[in-house]
């Protein structure tokens, strides 16, 4: 589905990547984790067309993208959620999610005069029909109308996926999903993640800094530390490598689970 081959990206003197390679199967939920500032987001934005490797190749489904736009990754399955909302918060739930949309609507002057003959209409019909499931896939029914700026974070941060859903990717890339979230919403969360993987058929690339639900849903995990990759593989044989639990230690703020038998 995605192949990073040796990806490298300097900002200036600052090295974010450095040949980085992995590769995401059809189907998989995958996630990079890391330290902070270890590139994760970088990687991320690599794939998705917001930053441009130094060197390295970006291919997704075959097709070398590593020079496509942002807009043109979106248009052919690439979808993303932000690691700070990015929502538009003077905007209602429905209208944030129909934005995710506009990809996938017939855009332009003759559909604007076909609207009331019919054809733009239905067109229409069939894009609330499909944002309408996932409001409903993702409970957020009672907060529809609500202006997503005086959401609770939790909330927005739902909503936030619901905008990504919209887009009908086939390679969904979420940062942080979980962050700032209570116990509870992070169960939510990952439930949703694992439904959308298995029942919507998305493949789902993740950046998640609770470990418990990193090991909890993924499939397979790649850890980088200081723009390098340091291991990839099942939660279970990354946790238990050496070199992973070195570069943890003395991280304040997180904690790593034991390692516990495959
Ligand atoms: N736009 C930028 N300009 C300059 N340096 C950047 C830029 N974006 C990232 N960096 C640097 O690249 C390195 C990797 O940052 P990145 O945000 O990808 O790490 P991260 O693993 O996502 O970190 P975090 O877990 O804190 O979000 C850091 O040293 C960071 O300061």
């Amino acid at each position: 589905m995605l192949e990073a081959v040796d990806v490298s990206l300097r900002f200036g003197g600052v090295r974010a990547l450095t040949d980085v390679s992995f590769a995401v199967r059809r189907g998989e939920v995958f996630s990079i984790i890391g330290p902070n500032g270890a590139g994760k987001t970088s990687m991320v934005n690599c794939i998705s067309g917001r930053y441009r490797p130094t060197e390295g190749a970006i291919r997704y489904r075959g097709q070398d993208v590593t020079r496509l736009r942002p807009n043109r990754r979106a248009a052919i399955g690439i979808g993303r959620t932000f690691q700070n909302l990015a929502l538009f918060g003077h905007m209602t739930v429905l209208d944030n999610i129909m934005v995710g949309r506009h990809h996938l609507m017939k855009r332009g002057f003759l559909p604007g005069m076909l609207y009331w003959f019919g054809g733009a209409q239905r067109e229409e019909i069939e894009h609330r029909r499909a944002v309408e499931a996932i409001i409903d896939f993702l409970e957020i029914q009672q907060v529809r109308k609500t202006i997503a700026g005086t959401l609770p974070y939790g909330l927005r941060k739902r909503v936030e996926l619901a905008r990504a859903m919209a887009l009908q990717p086939q390679l969904i890339l979420l940062d942080e999903p979980m962050a700032g979230m209570n116990l509870e919403e992070k169960e939510d969360m990952a439930r949703y993640i694992l439904d959308l993987n298995e029942e919507w058929g998305m493949t789902v690339l993740m950046i998640e800094h609770d470990m418990g639900v990193v090991m909890d849903i993924s499939h397979r995990v790649m850890v980088l530390d200081f723009g390098r990759k340091i291991a990839e593989g099942t939660p279970e044989a990354v946790l238990a490598d050496p070199q992973v639990r070195r570069a943890y230690l003395g991280e304040a703020d997180e904690t790593i689970p034991e390692a516990v038998p495959a």
